[in-house]
């Protein structure tokens, strides 16, 4: 049975509220109700009765199950014949409004450069004087030390 957005009918509702569902990314919990979407032109199919005959087995559609499995589709390089078949499994189409849209790419936020040197040769120096007078401490409890 073929589900459009803007047609009739209970299974209708039905099948938009699982397409909303699954646009909103929310798909995985409907595992009985397997859909895959087509963003570039919005398709959603049910998979279910095809996971068993699927040439390419089951693990792939459950793979995309509520995600917009274009590009797996296509690297695949179905045949026309495949492609035939697709539309006994179409149920509807994505309400395009329920999709999140991409959210602008926010680069991480660096430390800001300073270009201020003095801490650094502070520790340089630190680095270095330590140890010296770690040693030079330890030549001096030797000699006050010293029995004569
Ligand atoms: C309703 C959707 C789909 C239908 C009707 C379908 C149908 C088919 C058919 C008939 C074949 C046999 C080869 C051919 O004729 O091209 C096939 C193979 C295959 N399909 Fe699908 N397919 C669907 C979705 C997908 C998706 C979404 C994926 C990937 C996530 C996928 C992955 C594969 C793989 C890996 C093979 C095996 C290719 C090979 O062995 O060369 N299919 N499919």
């Amino acid at each position: 049975m073929i589900n459009r957005l803007g047609g009739d009918g209970g299974v209708h509702s039905a099948a938009t509220a699982a397409i909303a569902d699954y646009s909103l990314g929310v798909g995985e919990r409907l595992a009985s109700d397997l859909c895959i979407k087509e963003m570039a032109d919005s398709k959603v199919y049910d998979v279910t009765p095809f996971l068993d005959e699927h040439p390419g087995g089951d693990e792939v559609l459950l793979a995309v199950t509520g995600k917009d499995a274009t590009n797996d589709f296509e690297d695949i390089g179905h045949s026309n014949s495949a492609k035939d078949m697709m539309a006994k499994y179409y149920i509807g189409q994505v309400d395009l409004s329920t999709v999140p849209t991409k959210r602008p790419y926010i680069p991480p936020q660096q430390a800001s450069y300073n270009p201020d040197k003095t801490s650094e040769f502070v520790i340089r120096i630190l680095q270095f004087l330590v140890p010296i007078m770690i040693l030079g401490l330890a030549f001096a409890v030797r000699h006050f030390t010293k029995a004569d």
